[in-house]
């Protein structure tokens, strides 16, 4: 997936992106963090396709994304918890979700995603008496339904517990594992530094750092400080 120039502006005016260029390779889990405000969910909007950018273009696979494009067949989203049909079993609203995508039912990979999601027995019952964590994996399963090559999420663990975010972890890690592309948003700094292999940092709008988790952590340490959460405050200025 590569991203070049990307620029958004909203009624207001104001840029919510602007020159946004940056690139994420299969095999890769890429964290977006930023502050509030910084631009992730409207980046992440631009690259499923929801809104157009107003300069730039996003590529998938080499791709043009734009409204309706095929290749978004490949990408498998969720930008906030999708409303589930709370009388059904968590298996029937993805079979609900997916007839609903009008794509072939044996491209739905139902048995593979939920396992990955790890939502055992309970995907038999009904959605209402689902946690708040059952349901964001819920959603997570019917992101990755078609085994999506590159997966976006938008602050996936939001809701979740501790057990829960590190079992996150170990899932959209092995997803990308397999080869496959992993984009999470994320305000949670320690978390990203420990699911994602590389981190793009936004601050209004724009990129002001980029690479490999490690590399950032490296810089830091030249700082005297091997916290990500220390260099993004650097990075954003505001590290007093
Ligand atoms: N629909 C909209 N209309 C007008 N302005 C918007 C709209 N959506 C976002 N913005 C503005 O664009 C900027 C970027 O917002 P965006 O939601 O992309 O940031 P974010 O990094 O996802 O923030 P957060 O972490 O708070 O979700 C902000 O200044 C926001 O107020």
């Amino acid at each position: 997936m590569q991203i070049t120039g990307l620029a958004k502006r909203y009624r207001n005016g104001e840029k919510a992106v602007d020159d946004l260029s940056f690139r994420v390779d299969r095999g890769q889990v890429l964290g977006l963090l930023g502050p509030n405000g910084a631009g992730k969910t409207t980046t992440m909007r631009m690259l499923m396709g929801l809104i157009h950018p107003d300069e730039g273009e996003i590529k998938i696979f080499g791709s043009k994304v734009v409204p309706g494009a095929p290749v978004l067949s490949r990408l498998g989203s969720f930008v906030e918890g999708p409303g589930f049909l709370p009388h059904l079993s968590g298996r029937d609203n993805l079979e609900l979700y997916w007839r609903a995508t009008g794509r072939p039912p044996a491209d739905a990979h139902l048995d593979e995603a939920l396992e990955i999601a790890g939502l055992g027995d309970a995907v038999e019952r009904a959605v209402r008496t689902y946690s708040q964590g059952m349901r964001q994996r819920l959603a997570i399963a019917q992101a990755m339904l078609g085994l999506p090559d590159l997966l976006v999420l938008d602050e996936p663990t939001n809701g979740l517990d501790p057990p829960q975010i590190a079992e996150m972890r170990k899932v959209l890690r092995a997803y990308a594992a397999k080869g496959r592309t992993v984009i999470v948003s994320s305000h949670l700094l320690g978390e990203v530094e420990q699911t994602c292999s590389h981190v793009v940092v936004m601050h209004r709008g724009r990129l002001i750092s980029n690479g490999p988790v490690a590399e950032l952590l490296s810089r830091g340490h030249l700082n005297g400080s091997t916290r990500l959460e220390d260099v993004f405050l650097d990075l954003i200025g505001e590290n007093a």
